[in-house]
């Protein structure tokens, strides 16, 4: 069986068109939405994420405002600003890159984020929103982009046996719960998991969110199931890879998401979706 390589960046596109003709619909109601992205550090992966994530905004009218602070920059002058950011009535989203540098409290950070501005859907107001299956508001924006692949390829999530690899904040513990309020039969592995082959033998939807290049092997999946990678590791040859062995796995699958180009861009899209609804809920 062939696998049908499901195309983030396509998709992600298409939801980037959809949303830059709603900002137009809205700017002749006179809502600009804003977006503030906040960077503290030199991460590298974080500097490009944040430049895509500025891009995109300049391609759908959404304003950006940009606040790159150094290293040393201390937790106090970061939740000064995001109080500012709170205050600013131009600002309807505000976005802290993660990883912070270490001597800074990411959950006090997160806390500190007006709920009606957190576009990440970090905060937990808005987390705790999300797991009482009210999703009218923010959607956490990689699992949220996960559904939406999933959806936009015709694939039903209802009644299937879903399995998520990796229980993080950001991606393991929302994904499992948006599967679930779609209807789909979840668990949620992670590194205590006993016969964890066994587990994802079992899955007729498997999302992986471990953090381990091309750990998901032919063997640990089933024939015609999807595969979902939400991996982004460097192989030695400074190749990009996910978490599924993709080579390996693309002839048992129904369906899967490469990497690069499946899951990540669509973190970006949603991200923009929920900065529009921002502008909305706050007009
Ligand atoms: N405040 C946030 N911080 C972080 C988030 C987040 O959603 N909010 N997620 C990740 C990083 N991230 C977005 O911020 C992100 C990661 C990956 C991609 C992406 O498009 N990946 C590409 C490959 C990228 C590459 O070439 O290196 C792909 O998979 O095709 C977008 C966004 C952690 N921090």
């Amino acid at each position: 069986m062939s696998a049908i390589i499901i195309d983030g960046k396509k998709i992600s596109q298409d939801i980037k068109d959809e949303l830059k003709k709603e900002v137009e619909e809205l700017n002749q109601k006179n809502i600009f939405p804003g977006l503030a992205v906040v960077l503290v550090g030199n991460d590298p992966a974080s500097k490009v994420y944040v430049n895509n994530k500025k891009k995109a905004c300049e391609y759908i009218g959404i304003k950006s405002f940009s606040y790159e602070l150094p290293e040393e920059t201390t937790e106090e002058e970061l939740l000064n600003l995001i109080d500012v950011l709170n205050k600013t009535k131009e600002v309807n989203g505000i976005l802290v890159q993660l990883p912070l540098p270490k001597h800074i409290d990411e959950n006090k950070v997160l806390l500190s984020i007006d709920p009606i501005k957190d576009v990440d859907c970090f905060h937990p107001y808005n987390v705790g929103l999300v797991s009482i299956g009210k999703t009218d508001g923010f959607l956490p924006c990689t699992p949220a982009g996960i559904v939406e692949l999933i959806k936009r390829t015709n694939i039903e999530i209802e009644g299937k046996n879903c399995v998520v690899v990796g229980r993080s904040n950001i991606v393991g513990k929302p994904v499992s719960q948006l599967l679930l309020g779609n209807n789909g039969t979840v668990t949620t592995c992670h590194s205590r998991t006993k016969n964890l082959s066994k587990v994802c033998q079992e899955a007729d939807i498997l999302v992986a969110a471990i953090g381990k290049a091309q750990f998901i092997k032919e063997d640990m999946v089933k024939e015609g199931s999807v595969l979902i990678d939400v991996g982004v590791n460097r192989l030695e040859d400074g190749k990009l890879c996910g978490d599924i062995d993709f080579e390996g796995c693309k002839d048992k699958a129904s369906a899967i998401t490469p990497v690069p180009g499946g899951v990540g861009p669509m973190t970006i899209a949603m991200l923009m979706k929920n900065c529009v609804k921002a502008a909305v809920m706050q007009n």
